[in-house]
């Protein structure tokens, strides 16, 4: 789980024995955990099922029975699509991902770490703002990922 902003530590309610969060600067207390923002990443993905996928199914295909090498040769086509300038990881995304995010042209939101599968969390926050991952494999299938915040 990402660590608390600075000058936030964990107390416990006297009266109710709730954890809250109490700012040691601000003097200020709320109950929910605050949000770490520089330790989250905004992203959009474009995946790539195959046969060996999780869940080899998507909102594109009932049954996906593509192997991993052809998933591959896929994403590949896609990154130079894209670095070529021909389209955008958006547009693509919209009409070829096989993540149910592809109805928002592949925006996850922000997200910090412990939220996606491990190899994806590294993979996007390795990334610089703008910039375009290589496939990234993960349990659901291959990636490409943009950083966008
Ligand atoms: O892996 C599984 O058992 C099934 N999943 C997980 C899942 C399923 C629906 C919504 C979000 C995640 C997927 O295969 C999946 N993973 C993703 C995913 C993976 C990494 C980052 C963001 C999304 N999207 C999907 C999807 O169908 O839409």
């Amino acid at each position: 789980m990402p660590g608390l902003p600075s000058g936030w530590v964990e107390k416990t309610s006297k009266s109710t024995g709730k954890k809250y969060y109490f700012n040691t600067e601000t003097n200020e207390s709320q109950w929910e955990k605050p949000d770490n923002e520089e330790f989250q990443v905004r992203a959009s993905h474009l995946l790539v099922k195959h046969k060996g996928s999780r869940r080899p199914s998507s909102w594109k295909q009932n049954v996906i029975t593509r192997t991993e090498e052809e998933a591959l040769d896929i994403i590949k086509n896609y990154h130079k699509q894209i670095t070529s300038g021909k389209t955008t990881l958006a547009a693509l995304a919209q009409s070829e991902s096989d993540c149910s995010s592809a109805k928002n042209g592949g925006d996850l939101g922000f997200f910090g770490p412990g939220q996606m599968q491990k190899s994806f969390e590294e993979a996007a926050f390795a990334l610089k703002i703008n910039e375009l991952s290589g496939p990234v494999y993960s349990d659901s299938g291959i990636h490409l990922i943009l950083r966008t915040g």
